[in-house]
């Protein structure tokens, strides 16, 4: 070859703007779509804040790519620009409970984030101790600003209350007087409230909202509102429906539609294909389920993976009998004999049954695995049976990657 030909392809034939597809990318408010009345209930509960009151302190929950994220941070924003044509300073800070686990953590990413020149107050990364960290967000807040959102994103991965009872006590303990402050948690966990503390949750839940998951026509539209990502006419008609259908039958999940979008016109580059064709939207969908499920798993307790394991384990040996090719389920005391033998391997104590249900609940609501209740008959009364939704040899091998 020599040098004057061309070793590399100058444009990109397939994407034209493909961050409107990445995973990071936040959408205008033209681009949201499907949830306005969600996005309407949340700007009410936060509305007083615009008359310089105290915003609801508000728990949003919601599977997984539910938009919870992206309306909560929508409506904050929203909420800042209307308060300051108002007259009203406001401000709000996003901290992500996966990454800021601790108190200190949380309370320094609030501080950092709220902060302004004009304050002369310092936030260093680490190295001050977490009560000097709430004084100086208080003395921050109290000087710029009348009100603060602060979204807690992943709420339930936090180890502990003590900085939601900080923040949903501040303005009565008198360590904040002149900033009104409201908090937005975020979860799909559902069992989240329960863990809480009472006091806690009286003041932090004075507002609930559940995102569905979105329907066909929803992850339709949103693709769609996307699709100038690709170059024109490279979209197949049936591309977009395609996927709509297969992720809103299988989970309703926006970053898993928008994901098989991407993944299906990567598969379209990688085979020199001048168009995105249909059937690479099933390749797309296959790759997009394995991640899908990765990042599921990864943010889960250790005891919840040995759960999951159980499970696993029990359908594998299900395959390997090839009793049936139908998915049959296992009931929970099933799953949890195989979950203490599990623990004992790990050299960890077993929880109890009653919390190991706890956890397969937890699992069937970000659509993991599947529960059914049936009738044992009288002498038997009901009973629940669990069936994994994921093909078991992938589970296998995602559990055997994922490391704490
Ligand atoms: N209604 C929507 N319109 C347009 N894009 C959306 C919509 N909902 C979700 N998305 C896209 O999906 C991505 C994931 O949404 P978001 O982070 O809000 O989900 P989530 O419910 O908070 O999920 P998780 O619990 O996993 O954090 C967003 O960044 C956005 O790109």
């Amino acid at each position: 070859m020599s040098d004057s030909d061309d070793l590399f392809i100058r444009t990109d034939p397939i994407f034209v703007n493909k961050e409107l597809l990445e995973i990071s990318h936040l959408p205008e408010e033209g681009r949201i779509v499907g949830r306005d009345e969600e996005i309407g209930q949340l700007a009410n509960a936060v509305n007083p804040a615009i008359f310089g009151q105290s915003p609801s302190n508000v728990l949003i929950y919601g599977k997984t790519g539910t938009g919870k994220s992206l309306c909560a941070k929508y409506v904050s924003r929203r909420l800042v620009s209307t308060a300051e044509e108002e007259g009203v300073e406001a401000v709000f800070a996003y901290v992500d409970c996966a990454q800021d686990t601790t108190e200190t953590q949380a309370a320094q990413t609030i501080a950092s984030s709220v902060n302004t020149d004009d304050t002369e107050i310092y936030i260093p990364d680490k190295g001050i101790s977490t009560a000097t960290y709430y004084k100086r967000l208080w003395r921050i807040l109290d000087k710029e600003y009348d009100v603060a959102l602060i979204i807690l994103d992943e709420i339930d991965k936090l180890e502990d209350d003590a900085i939601l009872m900080q923040l949903s006590r501040a303005g009565e303990a008198g360590k904040v007087t002149e900033c009104k402050i409201g908090v937005m948690g975020i979860s799909n966990k559902i069992k989240y409230k329960d863990r809480m503390d009472e006091r806690v949750k009286s003041s932090l839940c004075e507002r609930e909202f559940v995102f569905p998951p979105y329907n066909a026509s929803q992850l339709n539209q949103i693709m769609t509102a996307r699709s100038d990502a690709f170059r024109e006419a490279v979209l197949e008609d049936g591309v977009i429906p395609r996927a709509a259908a297969l992720a809103a039958r299988e989970h309703g999940d926006a970053r898993k539609a928008i994901d098989i979008l991407r993944y299906a016109g990567e598969i379209a580059q990688a085979n020199g294909a001048d168009t995105v064709r249909e059937d690479f939207v099933v390749q797309a969908r296959e790759r997009a389920e394995v991640d899908r499920f990765r990042e599921l798993i990864r943010g889960s307790t250790p005891h919840s993976r040995y759960a999951l394991q159980a499970l696993t384990v029990l359908s594998l040996e299900h395959c390997a009998d090839d009793l049936s090719h139908e998915n049959d389920g296992f009931r929970t005391t099933r799953v949890y004999d195989v979950y203490e033998q599990i623990c004992r391997q790990e050299g960890t104590d077993a929880l109890s049954l009653r919390r190991v249900r706890d956890l397969l609940k937890e699992h069937a609501f970000l659509d993991v695995i599947e529960q059914s209740r049936h009738s044992g008959g009288s002498a038997e009364g009901s009973y629940t049976e669990h069936t994994l939704l994921e093909n078991p040899k992938v589970v296998k091998d995602v559990l055997a990657d994922t490391v704490d």
